[in-house]
């Protein structure tokens, strides 16, 4: 219970509900329905057995008995096949639209949550809560009230039946509710053990998976041993625990079905000795025995996965609370001027840039030179808004950084990276990431990057890459990439260590096409040649600009940049 309390869970709970409320009334329709004709059957029973035993009516009996074999093919052909495809339909209807809200809100995320938190936890909300909170909902939920209904319905009918024999049963269904109950607590708990063990064996699972290259190379079995097969085992444990647990609450229910059947059978016996009911209705009764322990078990079942489902709720609620990325409305028309003021960045508390200081101009081609790890990649993911500095100003034109709309900003300044990733889709849709480009256009752009080796593929631009890019090497995956920011014509592009799998030569002959085409350009390279191309080289050391000018001016005048040259950059 103590879930509830969490004001979070319950909001959402509540939006979850008024999105998709429009689809109960089918809903309740049809599983009324289902459950009148549960209703009408011991009754059918009940008046085709005493028009036999004590009217002696031949007519009686037929009718009742082909009623009883009509209601009986409308449920069992009918009824289950219908509600079946209905709610499986509206399960998949709440499971699309809720994968793309949050699909939606997860690329909304700022970039520094994203790579800060594990991205495992937002594909567990996917794969495991979204499923589980509409069932939740819908089969959990629906199905306790629809089945309490039902039951206060089927107590009145027995009331008016034989009240003594009513009392006896409800007594029994007492007992068997608090067994129950009991039981349920324990299949909640170990049903959230279960949960938690699998989002850590499927965080684990995906760490390896991405892996494996590094395993393979280092032969990594006892990684996998002590890595991944502990946690297999852990979930392993909790899964046997959670459906012994939920198998004990279940043969619970049998022996409550047998012992209160028997009961309720002895007593009606004796009172149909006395006389005080017919045949037809000791066989009615324990006919609605038999269902009433149903509906308590529905009920209770719906009851135990509603609470079930509370730690998905609470995922749930996690992701759409995260913050995402604010911006402003104006459009990036003509870059003039990137100006950054006094910048700051940390990673959780750990500074990497402190009061920089820069200005780029349209037109450069401009180099970052810095050793490894002294923040290059994080302050050309500022010019874009990847990133958003802890203090200090980022202008463009002028204007600060946060009043352009996101669209026009990674429109406009596009930054490619070396570990930038192709989706298993075909070469032409990676390069236009399904948006409308002409044959043409990607078939220049791919020229420019030098993808000859596209048209030596059995279907060219229209062959799928495979998962991983399996199918491409690091040098051909990077020129595609460079393909991609390119047929967007960007005003500023930046190269953050893009060509490191491809030759220098072609590097070189790709370089010029780009430096010709883009207005401006940032690259990041460990390649000497590379780097004297740019007009301005500009050396980071502890945080900020330490030295700026071209190749010659640096050596003579910044001992950091002749240190990298002669240690970290290739010729
Ligand atoms: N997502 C992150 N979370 C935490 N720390 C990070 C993250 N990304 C980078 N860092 C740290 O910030 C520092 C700067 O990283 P950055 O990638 O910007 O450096 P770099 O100069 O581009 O390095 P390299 O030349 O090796 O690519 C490094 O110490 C790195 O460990």
């Amino acid at each position: 219970m103590k879930f509830f309390s969490a004001g979070k869970v319950r909001d959402n709970i509540k939006k979850f509900e008024r999105k998709y409320k429009k689809h109960y009334p089918i809903f309740l329709l049809l599983e009324s329905l289902f459950l009148t004709t549960n209703v009408l059957t011991p009754l059918l029973i009940k008046k085709t057995i005493d028009s036999a035993f004590y009217r002696g009516s031949v007519e009686e009996v037929i009718l009742f008995s082909m009623f009883y074999f009509v209601v009986l093919v409308f449920q069992t052909f009918i009824m289950y096949r219908l509600n079946y495809s209905v709610v499986k339909y509206l399960l998949n209807a709440s499971r699309v639209k809720e994968s793309k809200g949050a699909y939606a809100k997860i690329l909304t995320l700022p970039l520094s949550f994203l790579s800060s938190k594990n991205t495992g936890d937002y594909l567990s909300v996917f794969m495991s809560d979204i499923p589980k909170v509409s069932s939740g909902i819908y089969l959990a939920r629906l199905q306790f009230f629809f089945n309490l209904g039902f039951f206060l319905v089927v107590l009145s009918l027995l009331f008016i039946l034989n009240v003594k024999l009513t009392l006896v049963v409800l007594v029994s269904i007492a007992l068997f509710f608090v067994s129950t109950s009991i039981l349920r607590r324990l299949v909640i708990k170990t049903s959230q053990k279960d949960q938690e063990a699998y989002q850590r064996f499927l965080k684990r699972s995906r760490e390896v998976m991405e892996g494996i290259p590094v395993l393979k190379q280092f032969s990594g079995f006892f990684f996998l041993r002590d890595f991944l097969d502990s946690s297999a085992r852990e979930w392993s444990r909790a899964s046997i625990t959670h459906s012994t647990v939920n198998e004990l609450s279940n043969r619970n229910i049998d022996m409550n079905r047998w012992v209160g059947g028997t009961i309720v059978l002895a007593f009606g016996v004796y009172l149909l000795w006395k006389g005080e009911i017919s045949v037809g209705t000791l066989l009615a009764f324990e006919s609605y025995m038999n269902w009433m322990y149903d509906i308590v078990r529905m009920a209770l079942t719906g009851l135990t996965m509603f609470f079930s489902t509370l730690p998905n709720w609470e995922n749930f609620a996690r992701v759409f609370s995260l913050p995402f990325e604010r911006a402003g409305g104006i459009n990036l028309e003509k870059f003039e001027k990137l100006l950054l003021k006094n910048v700051h960045f940390k990673y959780d508390e750990i500074p990497v840039l402190a009061g920089l200081n820069l200005e780029i101009n349209s037109g450069d081609k401009i180099a970052i030179v810095a050793r490894s790890g002294a923040g290059k990649s994080t302050l050309v993911s500022l010019f874009s808004r990847l990133l958003s500095p802890a203090k200090g100003e980022i202008l463009i034109n002028g204007v600060p950084i946060e009043q352009y709309s996101l669209l026009s900003l990674r429109r406009n300044i596009v930054l490619v990276r070396s570990n930038d990733i192709l989706f298993d889709t075909t070469i032409k849709n990676n390069v236009t990431l399904f948006e409308d480009f002409s044959k043409e256009e990607i078939e220049r752009v791919l020229r420019m990057c030098e993808c000859d080796f596209v048209e030596k593929l059995e279907n060219g631009i229209d062959t799928v890459v495979g998962e991983r890019e399996t199918r491409l090497s690091d040098g051909q995956r990077q020129r595609i990439i460079l393909a991609m920011a390119l047929i967007r014509k960007p005003q500023i592009l930046i190269l953050d260590e893009i060509t490191s799998g491809i030759d220098s030569e072609t590097e070189e002959r790709i370089l010029e096409r780009i430096l010709k085409e883009i207005d401006t350009v940032v690259i990041i390279s460990h390649r000497l040649s590379t780097i004297k191309k740019a007009g301005r080289i500009i050396v980071l050391n502890d945080g900020k600009v330490e030295a700026e000018g071209t190749h010659d001016e640096l050596m003579e005048k910044s001992s950091t940049y002749r240190k990298i040259v002669e240690n970290q950059l290739t010729t």
